[in-house]
């Protein structure tokens, strides 16, 4: 599994890959700018076959220093490369400035107000080395302009963030400031050993277009990342599970794969928890029951033939079910109506059962005034933004603020927050969904880039959602993980499944997804 950095995460493992005398600043930068090129002409292989004109704009800290080696490996290659720096020479840090003076052998430099949108258009490669991991503050109102006229270029520029796009923050992936045009969108951008946290939340997959990872050679001096871990373990970008983790063993009685409990709403609204039942059954769970009253029972049972019906009215009735040890996970929520779910809250709790907390239980966690005390560890929840604000509103008002400095608040720190003071696991859903855990692991399952699964907003996919994380559970896997597990599997169905997709197909993909796992 990958690792997200913060830019202090990424600062700490460089600093300490010098310190170790492996490595310098001045090889790191000198990779660094290969790394650019390699990929730029990885993404157009149409240009390594001729020389092109680029444009590099450079900027007063080492992103800037990245952009002069960039110019200098175009210029070795017989390219027309122009350089603009924003900015003194003489307050350049040191292996940027070497790398000034490198260049200024081979062409010019001239000051960024002399630049103008016409000459970035009529070029074939923009590289934006302005600022990376160091953005402190919103970009200065001349660097807007040129970012506004990139937006939408007449050229045929393609467009190379070094790092990251000026003016996305490199822990949150929001544009700093408060104006959304304040930031350089580009068509590439490379990451240097590992990608940021920016690169996958907030807007970071809408500005960074495609993104690549360049090797600088920090992994090869041993333990400096983990230097770098000083505040707190880094975040992963999940990227899939292990096939012996979700194989089930040739043999086993189906009690052995858990039973889980699907609580449905009144009659007219059982659909949800119908599908999130369904979705629990796909998953490997060996015995789904849908928890249904009794008014809607016969509705319930004109629908489902492999899942099983159990009548519960009354919180009293539901404390009595789950009397039976076997039931050992909880799926709470969907469709179930806030009012209904406020009542059922404290018996759900009083269960200590593996429990999924989705939709209406949501909200009547929000309204409840002893639900937050009566959560513990095995306990997930999973709100959409909306939820969050309910359940957390100081923390969704931090997140809402525009960020005025960098490095800013972030979808992960909130999560991060949430989990702490839920004493829970918190799925926070979203293209950039956010997995935290009390214990400090934190997660992101992202739908973005080539994984990016826009037919998967639909109505009935939370439900769905909730359903393979009760599933999981029932199944063995620890509340963290089944999340993780959960989220990828959901995406995954969405993206195999494809356009005109609805949220009953999600179900009934899961055994292609599966298939694919080798299982
Ligand atoms: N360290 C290494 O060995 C390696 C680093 N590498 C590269 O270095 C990058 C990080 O370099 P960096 O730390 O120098 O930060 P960078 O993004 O260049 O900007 C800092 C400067 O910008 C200024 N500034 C900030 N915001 C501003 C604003 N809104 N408007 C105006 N000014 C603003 C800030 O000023 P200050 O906040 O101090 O006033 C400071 O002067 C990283 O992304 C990667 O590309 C690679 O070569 C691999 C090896
Ligand atoms: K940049």
């Amino acid at each position: 599994m990958a690792e997200l950095l913060t830019s202090a995460q990424m600062r700490a493992a460089e600093q300490a890959a010098m310190a170790s005398g492996a490595v310098t600043g001045l090889d790191l930068m000198e990779r660094a700018g290969q790394g650019v090129v390699n990929a730029a002409l990885g993404a157009w292989p149409e240009l390594a076959h001729s020389s092109y004109k680029a444009v590099v704009l450079c900027g007063p800290g080492n992103n800037g220093g990245d952009g002069f080696v960039i110019a200098r490996l175009l210029k070795q290659r017989g390219w027309d490369v122009e350089v603009f720096l924003y900015g003194t020479p003489e307050k350049l840090p040191p292996d940027a400035r070497t790398n000034y003076e490198r260049w200024q052998a081979l062409g010019d430099v001239a000051g960024f107000v002399d630049l103008c949108v016409g000459q970035i258009e009529s070029c074939d490669l923009v590289i934006d080395a302005l600022f990376g991991t160091g953005l402190t503050r919103p970009i200065p109102a001349v660097m807007a302009a040129v970012a506004q006229g990139l937006a939408h270029p007449n050229g045929a520029a393609r467009r190379v963030a070094v790092d990251l796009p000026t003016g996305l923050c490199s822990d949150s992936g929001r544009i700093l400031g408060d104006d959304p045009s304040a930031v350089f969108p580009s068509d590439l951008t490379v990451s240097f050993h590992s990608l940021k946290q920016g690169h996958v939340l907030g807007q970071g997959a809408e500005i960074c277009g495609q993104v690549a990872v360049a090797d600088i050679g920090l992994n090869a001096v041993g333990e400096t990342l983990r230097a770098g871990m000083q505040d707190g373990p880094a975040v992963t970008l999940y990227d899939e599970p292990h096939r012996s983790a979700l194989a089930k063993q040739g043999f086993g009685h189906k009690y052995n794969h858990g039973h889980a409990l699907i609580l449905t709403g009144p009659s007219g609204k059982t659909g949800a928890a119908r599908l999130a039942a369904r979705a629990a059954l796909r998953v490997g769970t060996g015995l789904v029951t849908l928890g249904t009253p009794h008014e809607a029972v016969t509705e319930v049972a004109a629908q489902i033939t492999a899942l099983m019906l159990i009548e519960i009215d009354t919180p009293d009735l539901l404390t009595r079910v789950l009397s039976d040890p076997r039931l050992n996970a909880l799926c709470f929520g969907p469709g179930f109506g806030v009012a209904r779910a406020g009542a059922f809250l404290p018996a759900v709790l009083a269960s200590r059962r593996a429990t999924v907390l989705d939709a209406d239980a949501l909200t009547a966690l929000a309204q409840s005034d002893s639900g937050f005390a009566n959560l513990h560890e095995n306990c997930v929840l999973t709100p959409h933004a909306g939820e969050f604000k309910r359940l957390f509103p100081d923390l969704a008002a931090r997140l809402a603020e525009p960020p005025l400095t960098g490095p800013a608040y972030s979808k992960v720190d909130a999560t991060r927050s949430a989990a702490q003071r839920a004493g829970c696991t918190v799925l926070f859903k979203g293209p950039d969904t956010v997995i935290a855990s009390p214990d400090g692991q934190c997660s992101v399952s992202a739908a973005v880039y080539e994984r990016a699964a826009p037919w998967l907003a639909t109505a009935g996919a939370g439900d769905v959602l909730a359903g393979l994380i009760a599933g999981l559970m029932a199944r063995g896997f620890p509340p963290h993980q089944a999340a993780e597990i959960a989220a990828w599997l959901h995406v995954e169905a969405a993206r195999s499944f494809g356009p005109g997709l609805i949220a009953e197909d999600l179900p009934e993909t899961l055994p292609k997804v599966l298939r694919g796992l080798s299982l």
